[in-house]
């Protein structure tokens, strides 16, 4: 249980089964008068980033967070930041293990050094105007897909349950993250974007070590140097510096 109250005028919706969380946030967007939390037990379609597919039986946590941001979209965007410290946030309160939680640009939250979460954003709008935003985000609360099955070089999937041999429940979860995500989103909307960097910086994977980041067909290996104040990837190559908005990493 979390010691945080539920975020006042946030909606919470609560289903048993779902194609996607993020599709059904689509789906109830236009009946929204604020924000809105959607968590399913499971869902049958659920989608990852980059057109993937993303295991989510039921037991892990699968939910959607809807906004209706006012900003221009690069700046709708940077919430990937808050969304992956909050969720670092909730599983560092609900396991008292602040040292295993890391974070690896640009929003996944690992444990143990292998990918527990995933957070997928997706904008609804029409032109350069978002009039939604729909954050999910599945955790392996106790289990992960089978490492053959993840693309060559990703990272080692892991769960909470395996890592840990804890058992949280995709409801505690949900209640620990949903506090957490409406303070980061407090600095953000009130602070701008310096705090979420700090402290994401702060636990960062890799700083200051070798990585390899792949735009498209371009793969460039250089040094993490740091986040920027865009959110772009900082790296230190063989040509110099290069301050990347969008790419995969690999470590
Ligand atoms: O590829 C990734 O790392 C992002 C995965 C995001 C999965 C979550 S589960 C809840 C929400 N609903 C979806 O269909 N996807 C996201």
């Amino acid at each position: 249980m979390s010691a945080e109250p539920w975020p006042e005028g946030v909606a919470r919706h609560v289903l048993d089964t779902v194609d996607s969380t993020n599709a059904f946030a689509a789906r109830l967007a236009p009946d929204l008068s604020g924000p809105a939390w959607i968590m399913a037990g499971l869902q049958t379609a659920a989608r990852g980033r980059r057109g993937r597919a993303w295991s989510s039986p039921r037991g892990n946590f699968s939910a959607t967070l809807i906004l209706r941001p006012t900003e221009r979209p690069e700046i709708v965007a940077l919430r990937s930041f808050a969304a992956a410290l909050a969720l670092r946030d909730a599983c560092v309160a609900l396991t008292g293990l602040p040292d295993s939680f890391t974070l690896k640009w640009p929003n996944d939250v690992l444990l143990n050094g292998g990918k527990l979460a995933g957070i997928l954003l997706e904008s609804l709008g029409q032109g350069a105007q978002v009039q939604h935003l729909a954050i999910g985000i599945g955790v392996n609360l106790i289990a992960a897909p089978d490492p053959a099955l993840v693309e060559p070089g990703a990272l080692r999937p892991v769960s909470l349950l395996g890592e840990t041999g804890l058992r949280i429940t995709p409801t505690a979860l949900l209640d620990a993250l949903a506090p957490a995500y409406a303070r980061w989103e407090q600095a953000f909307t009130t602070q701008g974007f310096a705090p979420l960097r700090n402290a994401w910086l702060a636990h960062a994977a890799r700083l200051g070590e070798p990585i390899r980041a792949r735009t498209g067909q371009t793969t460039r290996d250089g040094i993490f140097e740091t986040v920027d104040a865009t959110g772009a990837l900082v790296m230190m190559t063989a040509e110099g510096r290069v301050a990347i908005p969008a790419a995969e990493v690999f470590f």
